[in-house]
C-alpha cells in the first residue's frame, strides 16, 4: 500500500522548493501518495487561522510530512506541526560540498536540537506595561531524550566528536539541568563528550568547524548555531532538517520563506531535496536517499547553480538537472 506523505508548501519560496522536491521524489521507484495541506500567512488571511485543524491532522496521521516554510506565522505553523508528529529531536546536518564556495570547506556538522521546550515553549507574558517575561522550560525527561538521540546518532553515523552546547554559567538551573541530564545519559551509555559555552562555541565553529561533529543543543541554541553553520558552507539554501518523533517525522529545509527572493523562481531547492532524502531514509528507502543525495551533490559540483551559490540558474533548471542525474 502506498505511504501517505503530507505535503505542506506554506509561504514564499516554500511554494517553489516543495514542488522541486516532489518532482525529484516522483522520479524514484517508491510508492508515495502525496496529500497537500494548507498553512501559513495566506491561509491566515483567507481562513482566519494559519494552521487549520485539517492540516494538523494530516501531518499527525501521515507516514511522514514534507514542509516548505511559513512566513510571519511560522511560530504558529511549524511549532504545532512539530508537535503533531510528536517530534522531540530536530536534526540539522551542515556540510560543505565540493564545488560550492564555502567559508570552511572541512565543515561536517550535525546539530541535534531539542525540539519541544527551552524558550520555544510559548510561555510569554506582559506582566506590567513595558515589562515582559518568558519562561524557559528545561526538563530532565526531554534533555535525556535528546542526549540519547544525539549519542546514538553520532555512533550510528561515525562521528567521534560530540559537543554539548549550553550556557549553564548564566542559566544555572535550566542549563544546569540540561548538562546534568546529558551527563547521566553519557555515563550510563559510556559515551564521551565535550561541553562548550554556546557563545564561545559559535566562535570556535566559525574558526575550526573540522574539530566538531555532532552538537547536542537546547532548542534556541540549536536554531541559532545551525544558521551560523549554514553561513560556513554556502548558505541556508543547503541545509535540510528532520523533526523526528517516536513513530512519525516531519522534514523541512532550515530556511524560512525568504520574502526577498520569493516569486522570482531562483530559490535553491537543494535544502528541500536533501530534506526529502532524509524523509526517504526515515521510511527505509536508504538506497533511494543515497541516490538523491548523490544527484544533488553532483549538481552542486557541476552546476547549474542558483544565484545564492553564485550561479544564474532558476529553481526549475536546477531541479531538472537533479532529475536528469537520477
Ligand atoms: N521554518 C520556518 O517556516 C521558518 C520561517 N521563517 C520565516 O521566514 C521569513 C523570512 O525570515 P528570514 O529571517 O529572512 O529567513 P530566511 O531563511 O527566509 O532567509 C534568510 C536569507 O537566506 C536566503 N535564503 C533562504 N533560503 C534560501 C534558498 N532556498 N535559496 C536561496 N536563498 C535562500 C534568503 O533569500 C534570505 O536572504 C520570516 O517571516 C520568518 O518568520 C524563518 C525561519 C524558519
Ligand atoms: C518558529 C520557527 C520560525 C523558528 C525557527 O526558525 C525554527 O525553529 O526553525
Amino acid at each position: 500500500m502506498a505511504e501517505t506523505i503530507a505535503v505542506i508548501p506554506g509561504d514564499g519560496i516554500g511554494q517553489e522548493v516543495i514542488p522541486a522536491a516532489i518532482d525529484v521524489l516522483e522520479t524514484l521507484d517508491v510508492d508515495f501518495e502525496f496529500v497537500e495541506g494548507e498553512a501559513g500567512d495566506d491561509v491566515l488571511d483567507s481562513r482566519g487561522e494559519a494552521l487549520p485543524e485539517a492540516t494538523y491532522e494530516l501531518a499527525a496521521g501521515a507516514d511522514a510530512t514534507l514542509f516548505g516554510a511559513a512566513g510571519e506565522t511560522a511560530a504558529d505553523v511549524i511549532l504545532p506541526l512539530r508537535e503533531a508528529v510528536g517530534s522531540f529531536a530536530n536534526i540539522r546536518p551542515a556540510r560543505a560540498y565540493p564545488g560550492v564556495d564555502s567559508l570552511q570547506p572541512e565543515t561536517d556538522l550535525v546539530f541535534v536540537r531539542e525540539n519541544t521546550e527551552g524558550v520555544y515553549s510559548g510561555i510569554e507574558h506582559e506582566i506590567a506595561d513595558g515589562v515582559t517575561t518568558l519562561t524557559r522550560v528545561i526538563t530532565d525527561e526531554a534533555s535525556r531524550k535528546i542526549a540519547e538521540y544525539g549519542f546514538e546518532y553520532a555512533e550510528a553515523n561515525g562521528y567521534d566528536d560530540v559537543t554539548v552546547a549550553h550556557k549553564a554559567n548564566v542559566m544555572r538551573t535550566t542549563d544546569g539541568q540540561f548538562l546534568e541530564s546529558v551527563e547521566s545519559v553519557a555515563e550510563a551509555g559510556g559515551h564521551g563528550y565535550d561541553e562548550a559555552l554556546m557563545d564561545a562555541l559559535a566562535m570556535h565553529l566559525l574558526l575550526r568547524p573540522e574539530e566538531y561533529g555532532v552538537v547536542i543543543c537546547p532548542n534556541l541554541a540549536g536554531d541559532v548555531l545551525s544558521d551560523l553553520a549554514a553561513g560556513l558552507v554556502g548558505g541556508l539554501g543547503l541545509l535540510p532538517s528532520a523533526n523526528v518523533g517516536e513513530d512519525n517525522a516531519l522534514f523541512e529545509p532550515v530556511h524560512g520563506s525568504a520574502p526577498d527572493i520569493a516569486g522570482e523562481g531562483i530559490a535553491n531547492p537543494a535544502a528541500t531535496v536533501f530534506s526529502a532524502a532524509m524523509l526517504l531514509e526515515h521510511l527505509g528507502y536508504g538506497g533511494a536517499a543515497d541516490r538523491v543525495r548523490g544527484a544533488v551533490e553532483a549538481v552542486l559540483e557541476g552546476g547549474p547553480r542558483t544565484p545564492d551559490l553564485g550561479g544564474e540558474a532558476s529553481t526549475d533548471e536546477v531541479t531538472a538537472a537533479i532529475v536528469d542525474r537520477l
